[in-house]
């Protein structure tokens, strides 16, 4: 059967829309004791777990059935210690679940003055991330602050959301409060959402509801060595930058590339604000996780691009909550992909010789 999931992409973009805007005002008021450091040394902040709770009670009071595989989990907010920050995070849930219903939500959603939750079952909420993913049956990817080092900088972040059905990414949809609207004037306003749908097609959008200008669909336009650049990643634990500049020598690309947080490298992308997002991996023991690259995927593909891990691979959605063997990614337009997998081989010749 065939289906556009037209009803997920509505729910999912209203989710989006909340917890982006959630985020972007806590960032105002974040104090000290917000932010914690996780087992893999990663920060946490009170946005990534309220932007989780507010994406989760949306989708599963449209789709009870769902499961969902998302980054955070309770854990901190259980424990004596951390009463303050589950306070704060069941103050900015309720605050957003509660806020008016804006143009084309319903309290279906659990959306409205009537829906407060108590705090167990916010925590319990967040915990419905717990999902296991795997390569058969329907379930969403959620990472509710993607970039969260940007996130805390300033800079680039992204609220990313994606459906998965048997492996394959239907929908995606990020929020990227942060990033300009128009590629043209970089220095103008800010936020937006991207919207990917298998087989539809892929737009920006306004983050703010009541902006009502037409979705801008995308296509990633066609680039010649001279206005090629590299999209990366602005942590250099996350990504090995000096090989990108061996690729991009071997490419003959003369501009700089653009570093930048999260998953809006991917929006970039879409949109033609750089040419290849290439993220090599630093060592050989991470995993990369769905969350990070599923929405951003989907976008890709659907502006006409294509997506691979380093070595040429496609992407597994259907292996668990990581991408398994699939390390970094090269994601670039169609007449780009082959000859930056080719500069990779040969940079990665190189090293070993
Ligand atoms: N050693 C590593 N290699 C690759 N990615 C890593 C990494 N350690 C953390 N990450 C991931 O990199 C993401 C950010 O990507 P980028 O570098 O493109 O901004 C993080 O997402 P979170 O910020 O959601 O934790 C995290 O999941
Ligand atoms: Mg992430």
């Amino acid at each position: 059967m065939s289906t556009t999931y037209e009803a997920e992409k509505q729910v999912a973009i209203a989710a989006v829309r909340r917890a982006s805007a959630l985020t972007a005002s806590v960032f105002n008021k974040l104090v000290k004791n917000e932010t914690l450091t996780k087992d893999d040394k990663s920060p946490v902040t009170v946005g990534d777990f309220s932007a989780q709770a507010v994406v989760n009670t949306m989708l599963l009071r449209a789709f009870p059935e769902d499961n969902i595989v998302g980054e955070e989990d309770a854990a901190d907010m259980r424990v004596e210690s951390g009463k303050l920050l589950r306070n704060r995070i069941v103050e900015l849930v309720n605050e957003t679940i509660t806020a008016p219903l804006q143009a084309g939500e319903t309290e279906a959603w659990g959306l409205g003055p009537d829906y407060a939750q108590t705090p167990e079952q916010i925590m319990d909420i967040i915990d419905r991330g717990n999902y296991n993913g795997g390569s058969t049956g329907r379930f969403w990817t959620l990472d509710p602050i993607d970039g969260t080092k940007g996130f805390l900088r300033g800079e680039q972040y992204a609220v990313c959301l994606a459906l998965i059905v048997d492996s394959q990414v239907q929908l995606g949809v990020m929020g990227c409060p942060n990033l300009p609207v128009s590629v043209s004037n970089p220095s103008g306003p800010r936020g937006c959402i991207f919207v990917a749908s298998r087989g539809q097609g892929a737009w920006q959008i306004p983050l703010d509801a009541s902006d009502s200008s037409a979705p801008i669909p995308l296509t990633i336009p066609t680039f010649t060595k001279d206005t090629l650049n590299l999209l990366e990643s602005v942590e250099k634990a996350h990504a090995k930058l000096s090989f990108n500049d061996r690729v991009a020598e071997l490419l003959g690309i003369t501009k700089a590339p653009t570093r930048m947080d999260s998953q809006a490298k991917y929006c970039s992308l879409a949109r033609g604000d750089g040419g290849v997002y290439l993220r090599m991996p630093v060592g050989s023991g991470y995993k990369e996780k769905i969350w990070d690259h599923a929405p951003g995927a989907v976008l890709v593909e659907e502006a006409g691009g294509v997506i691979t891990d380093s070595r040429g691979e496609p992407l597994n959605f259907g292996l668990g909550r990581t991408l398994g063997e699939n390390f970094g990614v090269i994601a670039a337009g169609k007449n780009v992909h082959a000859h930056v997998l080719e500069a990779v081989k040969k940079a990665k010749e190189e090293e070993t010789s």
